[in-house]
């Protein structure tokens, strides 16, 4: 809970200074809010079920369409451009054989209503702001950047029909997680003819822009995005934690251009975060379309990067006062004590049982108590505590009313 605590702080912190507005939605949405043809393995894994209503519900696996369905409601009540941040729980349904984490928390970042890549380089550089302030660096992360655009051309080249691009993303998004003849054969019942298939493959391998621009020539959009996202990165002195890669898709099936994800240089873990622009999301909902642009950032990949680089913080309890009575009968004297130092606005752990002095002194070290103000007899009478001061052993007589 410590650890959980300061990676949202810092997640809060980040998001704030780039002034972005706090908002919340409801772990348990309609079940329709998630329901997309394109194969994802997030529908695969939804957390589903009826209600005592008989309503199809699911617990929410990501944030967007909740996010999507909020900004629909609010329509013209709120002025764009928004930017929303999240940070909140999403569920899966996995076997318990596999082992793996049914929920995790997710810290979400979007911006809606700017369709130039001004918000995706905006975005890239809050994340980075993030690493920056746990201690990582660029050469401890990096992020792989490309632009569905790129498909797209690709696939109208070659009159693959539009209503395949969600489905075609998805099946890109499996390269190097199942075998390609797999992939193939996928691509295959997405209507892509053998041609398609190796001259997509061929540019997806593409690492410079230089060759993407060979390939696809410099008219198109995807060129025009990337080539503006990489000089806003060298303006935001980020340039050095990107790389183009044309691999890069994602796998939810609503991204719609510049496309991004978080790796760690080791490349022993999965992806750290990841987003993109999403301009069709909201139509899909029945509103009308914004230009929309986020990304999704867990709680588990992070900590395990942290762990590996030896750079999880030492967080531990602090408390300012331990406050103990010496005798039974004055324990309401210590509440009196306790309530004084509050109302200062200290914290204070009171003892409530009448414990030795050995274990008092035993949990103040383990809570890190600065201080132990005992209240004894003697002193009580003449309107005093015992004030020690635990990291020099220190001790003073004080007036309960110079208590500071
Ligand atoms: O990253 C996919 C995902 C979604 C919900 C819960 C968990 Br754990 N993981």
């Amino acid at each position: 809970m410590r650890l959980r605590n300061w990676l949202f702080h810092n997640f809060r912190e980040v998001s704030q200074q780039f002034g972005f507005e706090e908002v919340d939605f409801p772990v348990l949405e309609s079940e329709a809010l998630y329901i997309r043809k394109a194969g994802e393995e997030i529908r695969d894994q939804l957390y589903c079920f009826e209600d005592r209503g008989n309503r199809r519900v699911a617990l929410r696996p990501e944030l967007t369409p909740s996010l999507a369905r909020l900004v629909i409601q609010k329509g013209k009540s709120v002025s764009l451009p928004l930017k929303w941040f999240a940070i909140g729980q999403c569920w899966r349904y996995e076997r318990m054989t596999r082992g793996r984490r049914r929920e995790h928390y997710q810290w979400n970042m979007d911006i809606i209503g700017v369709p130039d890549v001004t918000a995706e380089a905006e975005l890239i550089s809050s994340i980075i702001t993030f690493f920056k302030r746990i201690g990582l660096t660029a050469s401890d992360v990096g992020f792989k950047v490309s632009s569905r655009k790129v498909l797209q051309e690709v696939l109208r080249c070659y009159s693959v029909p539009e209503n395949m691009f969600g489905r075609v993303c998805i099946i890109i998004d499996k390269i190097g997680k199942i075998p390609m003849d797999d992939i193939r054969k996928d691509l295959q019942s997405a209507d892509m003819s053998e041609v398609a298939i190796e001259e997509l493959l061929q540019i997806l391998s593409l690492k410079s822009l230089a060759k993407l621009e060979e390939k696809l020539g410099a008219s198109g959009e995807a060129l025009s995005d990337l080539k503006q996202l990489f000089s806003l990165a060298e303006k935001y002195g980020y340039s050095e934690w990107l790389q183009f890669d044309a691999s890069i898709v994602r796998g939810l099936a609503y991204y719609t251009g510049i496309v991004f994800e978080g790796f760690d240089r080791e490349g022993k873990l999965r992806a750290i975060c990841g987003g993109g622009r999403y301009d069709r999301l909201l139509s899909t909902f029945g509103g009308d379309d914004l230009p929309a642009c986020g990304f999704g950032f867990g709680d588990a990949v992070i900590l395990e990067l942290l762990k590996e680089r030896g750079l999880l913080p030492q967080l531990n309890l602090q408390v300012e006062n331990i406050v103990c009575s010496l005798d039974p009968e004055l324990q309401g004297a210590a509440s009196t004590v306790a309530t004084i130092l509050r109302e200062k606005g200290q914290s204070v752990d009171l003892v409530l049982e009448n414990k030795p002095l050995k274990w008092v002194f035993k949990r103040a070290a383990r809570i890190n108590a600065r201080r132990l103000i005992l209240v004894g007899k003697a002193e009580w009478q003449k309107g005093m505590v015992n004030v020690k001061t635990l990291s020099t052993g220190g001790q003073l007589e004080t007036k309960l009313d110079e208590l500071e």
